[in-house]
């Protein structure tokens, strides 16, 4: 059952255009950041409860996917980590396919296994992770 609700655009005008992009087109446009393949998250706002949409690079495996709240390394943590701790339920556009997920963060061996698939496809993660004390959470998620 996808989350329904009123959207909330990000307050980034760079992040509001690439999810209008994204969508307009049906998730064959705006589906990359310099080159390297965006999917589209959306979460249940943790206060608001609003949806909100958020595109982070594409982390692929066998069918699941993980997300990384890395946020260029920045020292605090994005806040839709906060939504996804708050309600797990979420949705992942991966070019024209929507799919309800549920996010699980992930720790130890397994975040290890996901921290180098995510570097794989977007190696500005590991410089992300050497500039910050931050410990950069990683979520899995799994078809609903
Ligand atoms: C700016 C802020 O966004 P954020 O959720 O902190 O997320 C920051 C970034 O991670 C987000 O902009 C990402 O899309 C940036 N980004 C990536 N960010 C990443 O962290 N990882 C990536 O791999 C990534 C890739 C990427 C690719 C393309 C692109 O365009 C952007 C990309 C935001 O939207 N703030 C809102 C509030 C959002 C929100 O969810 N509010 C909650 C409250 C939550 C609470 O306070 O607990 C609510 O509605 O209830 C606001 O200030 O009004």
């Amino acid at each position: 059952m996808p989350l329904e609700g009123e959207y909330e655009p990000s307050p980034e005008q760079w992040v509001r255009d690439q999810v209008e992009q994204y969508e307009s087109s049906g998730g064959t446009e705006g589906t990359t950041l310099r080159g390297m393949p965006v999917v589209v998250l959306t979460t249940r706002g943790a206060k608001s409860g609003k949806l909100r949409k958020t595109p982070l690079m594409r982390v692929e495996h066998e069918g699941r996917y993980a997300v990384v709240a890395s946020q260029g390394g920045a020292p605090k943590h994005p806040v839709w980590y906060h939504n996804l701790k708050a309600d797990p339920r979420a949705e992942l556009q991966d070019g024209p396919l929507r799919q309800d997920m549920t996010a699980r963060e992930v720790t130890g061996e397994e975040k290890a296994r996901w921290w180098e698939r995510a570097v794989a496809a977007y190696p500005d993660y590991a410089d992300y992770q050497k500039k910050t004390d931050r410990e950069i959470p990683v979520f899995v998620l799994e078809r609903v």
